[in-house]
């Protein structure tokens, strides 16, 4: 079994999940939160209130579960491909498997890793939308979760287990197809500039992973806006019957425009999230070779 792949995906997501996590901080904020006039306004907003600090929010429990998230991504992917193909890793190169297969792997993968992912990322949508700063004048009041283990804890006493699935549906329909868009955009983008049986240099790779990242979330950008108010709205009155619901009062409330909201920022961190990501997977996989 190569454990390897398992083991370049979970460093390589973590390394490009340090990287990307302030802007993630603003997406979700910009998101699910009215307050903010856009993009500068909400970074300006949370420097001010929270320091660089108030960036990192929520960034502990994805660094911890990126390794199983990740690896389960990249893992599933590799053996969906070795299942319809018969080829490994290193012998891709020399017998390409079809874009078809690519996308089933891709969407395999996607599918699989979201039940690993939904819990840590309610906790990280959380986290992030709290918008008290660390040290807060005396007598304001605290924020609702004191970290990730309080808030898993408080989400499971106040809504159950099921709670702390919460949006994972949403993550269902965002994760599952665009996983195959995103290894399919990297595969072709590598093949269109690596002669054949060559393995893609590593400005091919950043490049390919950068777009791949790019393509892949402009397309999930309308459901991660789903998911993240589902998340955030929890168990509240008058909270969304699910995802259905959710996207037509969005909608009537907020106009179309609301699909696309946090999709400039989630193309601009996706290129170098996902550029770091396969560069530094590829060349783990290479040099383990
Ligand atoms: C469109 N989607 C959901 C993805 N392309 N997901 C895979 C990339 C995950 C990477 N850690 C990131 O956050 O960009």
């Amino acid at each position: 079994m190569p454990v390897e792949e398992f083991v370049a995906g979970w460093i390589s997501g973590a390394l490009g999940l340090v990287l990307g996590h302030p802007l993630d901080t603003v997406k979700v904020r910009l998101q699910t939160q009215t307050t903010y006039r856009g993009i500068i306004d909400c970074v300006v907003k949370t420097y001010r209130q929270e320091s660089l600090l108030g960036f990192f929010k929520g960034m502990s429990f994805p660094i911890a579960s990126i390794a199983m998230v990740n690896s389960v991504l990249f893992g599933v992917y590799s053996h969906t491909l070795l299942a319809l193909t018969a080829t490994s890793h290193q012998e891709r190169r020399a017998q390409p498997p079809s874009f078809t297969h690519v996308f089933i792997a891709g969407c395999t993968g996607g599918f699989m890793q979201v039940y690993c992912l939904a819990p840590f990322d309610l906790i990280k949508v959380r986290l992030q939308n709290q918008t008290e700063p660390r040290a807060r004048p005396p007598g304001s009041p605290p924020p609702r979760y004191r970290g990730p283990v309080h808030c898993a804890v408080s989400i499971f006493q106040e809504e159950g287990p099921r709670g702390l699935f919460r949006g994972a549906w949403a993550l269902t329909l965002r994760d599952t197809p665009t996983l195959g868009i995103y290894f399919v955009t990297y595969e072709w983008l590598c093949r269109q500039s690596t002669q054949d049986g060559q393995n893609p240099s590593s400005a091919t790779v950043l490049v390919a992973g950068g777009s791949a990242g790019i393509a892949s979330w402009a397309v999930a950008t309308p459901l991660d806006v789903i998911k993240s108010r589902l998340q955030m709205a929890g168990r509240k009155p008058g909270a969304y019957r699910g995802v259905l619901d959710c996207v037509v009062s969005s909608a009537r409330q907020e106009g179309l425009g609301v699909f696309f909201r946090g999709l400039t920022i989630n193309s601009a961190r996706a290129f170098p999230v996902n550029a770091v990501t396969f560069l530094s997977y590829e060349y783990l996989l290479r040099s383990w070779g």
